[in-house]
C-alpha cells in the first residue's frame, strides 16, 4: 500500500528527530514539509505567536480541534507544566494514528489525550466524559467551518470562563470568515489579529486571538 504524506512525513521524524526531544521533532517536521512536501502544520511562524500567546496564558486545561499530525500537539504540551491536562480533538483515524505515533516519539505523551471522532459528538461530552470544568485555552485548527458553530456549542456548554483564551489558525487562508464575523462583533470577546503567512508560504495569513470576558 503506497505511503500517506502523513506516513512520510512520521518516518522522516522517527528517522530524523532525536527521541523524547520534542523541540528536534518540530524542527524536523518544519524541514521536511518546507523542503520536500507541503503539510497543514501550524508551522514555526505562527508557531511562535501560538508559543508566546501560551506563555501569557499559562493554562492548566487546554483543548485543540484538528491534531492532524500532532506538530500543534507537541508544540502546545512541551509548554505545559506537569499537572496540566490536554485535549486533543481528531475527526480522521488516519490523522490521529500518526499523530499519537508523533507525540509518543517526542515524549509528551502524558500531557495529550486523542480524542478521535468530531468536534460537534465530542465538545457536548467533556464535562461529563472527560472531566472538563472549564477551559483555559483552545485552539482551533480544524476544519474553518466548524470554527463558529463550535465556538458556539463550547459557551451552550459552560465551558469557557472569564478570561478563556480561544486562539484560531488560518482567519485568512483557508478563511474562517463567519467566525470573524460573529467573534469580533460579540461583545463578550475581545479579539486580537496576528497577522504571519501561510505555514512554509510566501500567502498572507493570520491567527485571531479571543478573550472571553464572561
Ligand atoms: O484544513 C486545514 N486544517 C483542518 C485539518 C483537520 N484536521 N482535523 C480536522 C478536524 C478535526 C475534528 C473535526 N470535527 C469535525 N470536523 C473536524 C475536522 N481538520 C488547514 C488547511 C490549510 C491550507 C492552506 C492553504 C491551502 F492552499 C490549503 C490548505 C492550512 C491550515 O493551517 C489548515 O489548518
Ligand atoms: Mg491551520
Amino acid at each position: 500500500m503506497a505511503q500517506s504524506k502523513e506516513e512520510r512525513i512520521l518516518n522522516f521524524v522517527l528517522q530524523n528527530a532525536v527521541r523524547g526531544d520534542p523541540q528536534s521533532v518540530l524542527d524536523t517536521i518544519d524541514k521536511y514539509c518546507s523542503q520536500k512536501e507541503w503539510a497543514m502544520n501550524v508551522g514555526d511562524e505562527k508557531g511562535l505567536i501560538l508559543d508566546k500567546i501560551l506563555e501569557e496564558t499559562k493554562p492548566s486545561v487546554l483543548l485543540e480541534l484538528g491534531t492532524y499530525c500532532g506538530y500543534s500537539a507537541v508544540r502546545i504540551a512541551r509548554l505545559l507544566n506537569p499537572s496540566a491536562r490536554f485535549l486533543t480533538i481528531e475527526f480522521n483515524p488516519a490523522f490521529a494514528a500518526i499523530a499519537r505515533q508523533m507525540i509518543e516519539f517526542a515524549g509528551v505523551q502524558d500531557k495529550v489525550k486523542i480524542l478521535e471522532g468530531p468536534s460537534e459528538t465530542i465538545i457536548p461530552q467533556l464535562k461529563k466524559k472527560h472531566e472538563v470544568d472549564t477551559l483555559d485555552f483552545v485552539f482551533l485548527d480544524h476544519w474553518k467551518d466548524r470554527y463558529m458553530p463550535d465556538t458556539i456549542l463550547l459557551l451552550d456548554h459552560g465551558l469557557l470562563r472569564k478570561g478563556s483564551v480561544i486562539l484560531a489558525d488560518n482567519v485568512i487562508v483557508p478563511g474562517a470568515p463567519e467566525f470573524i464575523k460573529y467573534i469580533r462583533n460579540n461583545n463578550r470577546f475581545e479579539c486580537t489579529n496576528y497577522p504571519a503567512h501561510v505555514e512554509y508560504m510566501k500567502v498572507k495569513d493570520a491567527m485571531e486571538k479571543a478573550v472571553f470576558v464572561g
